[in-house]
């Protein structure tokens, strides 16, 4: 079955920092000072102001982007009693789904699932069976000759978490995955989503704008101060699973939500006050 693997590495961000230089003006400091672990078979959700550092973050977990401070660990934690035990391990194997769908459009829909799977030197039949069942995993059985164009936007996403699903990573990264998708179909892909990654028990890592999605698909949710970013806040999110819209009726959903739109408040409040100073 294609589908994420379950892994049991965390990943430790130690007191990152990060700032990009820039040839004119003052250097930009996206990140501050970051400590925070993502806890493997978990979904952690990353919410914060935009322009805190959320898929600066993401990018450094990935390897596209190096830290100016502070260091990225993948680490095999000892037992509760012996911290000591803990090591260093080989970073576990990826695969990111972007808010921007990304496909190539002279391919069709089982070509582009299956192109990271050609790039590995899978071979042709194997690759197009694990592409055929990545594209059943996500509702999309009956589509897998037609091109990008012919789907509509929901389902040119659905393509993207197959083209991830695909690769059977162990850590599934997600940029904003909806934020381009319509409130209903957005719903839909999110109950799709944590079905499959709850059934995995693979580690995920979830950046998002929305309260609800973050509430719905993670376990852990990270709420980041305004640039430059930081963890405001760490909250364990309880609520049982499966989830669904249903979920959202629940009274401790209702406060939940709350609690972080709290906090992301006061942020967007102080992320606004700096934008109109920078003008
Ligand atoms: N390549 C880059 N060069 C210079 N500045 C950058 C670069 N990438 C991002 N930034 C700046 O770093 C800060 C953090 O950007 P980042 O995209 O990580 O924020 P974000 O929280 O993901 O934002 P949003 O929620 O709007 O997507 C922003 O001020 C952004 O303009």
């Amino acid at each position: 079955m294609s589908a994420p693997r379950a892994s049991a590495t965390t990943i430790a961000i130690e007191n990152i920092g990060l700032t990009f230089p820039s040839k004119s003006g003052e250097p930009t400091v996206a990140l501050a000072d970051v400590s925070c672990r993502f806890a493997p078979g978990k979904v952690t959700a990353i919410i914060g102001p935009s322009g805190c550092g959320k898929s600066t973050l993401l990018q450094i977990v990935r390897g596209f982007l190096a830290p100016t401070r502070g260091k990225l660990r993948f680490v095999r934690l000892g037992s509760e009693t012996d911290e000591q035990a803990t090591r260093d391990v080989a970073p576990p194997h990826m695969a990111t789904v972007w808010q921007a769908f990304n496909l190539f459009p002279w391919r069709t829909i089982v070509d582009n699932v299956a192109f990271g799977l050609e790039v590995a030197g899978v071979p042709k039949a194997e690759r197009l069976a694990r592409a055929r069942k990545a594209l059943a995993a996500v509702d999309l059985t009956g589509f897998e000759q037609k091109y990008p164009r012919q789907l509509s936007g929901g389902m040119r996403q659905r393509v993207g978490i197959a083209r991830a699903l695909v690769m059977e990573p162990e850590l599934l990264l997600l940029d904003e995955p909806f934020g381009a998708l319509d409130a209903q179909t957005r719903l839909v892909l999110q109950e799709q989503l944590a079905t499959l990654v709850e059934r995995s028990g693979t580690t995920a890592i979830l950046v998002t704008h929305s309260i609800e999605e973050a509430i719905l698909l993670a376990d852990t949710i990270l709420v980041m101060t305004a640039r430059p970013g930081r963890i405001a806040a760490e909250i364990q999110n309880d609520l049982p699973h499966p989830r669904s819209m249903a979920t959202t009726h629940d009274p401790r959903f209702s406060a939940l939500f709350d609690q972080i739109y709290g906090l992301l408040r006061q942020e967007v409040i102080r992320a606004m006050a700096t934008e109109g100073g920078d003008a």
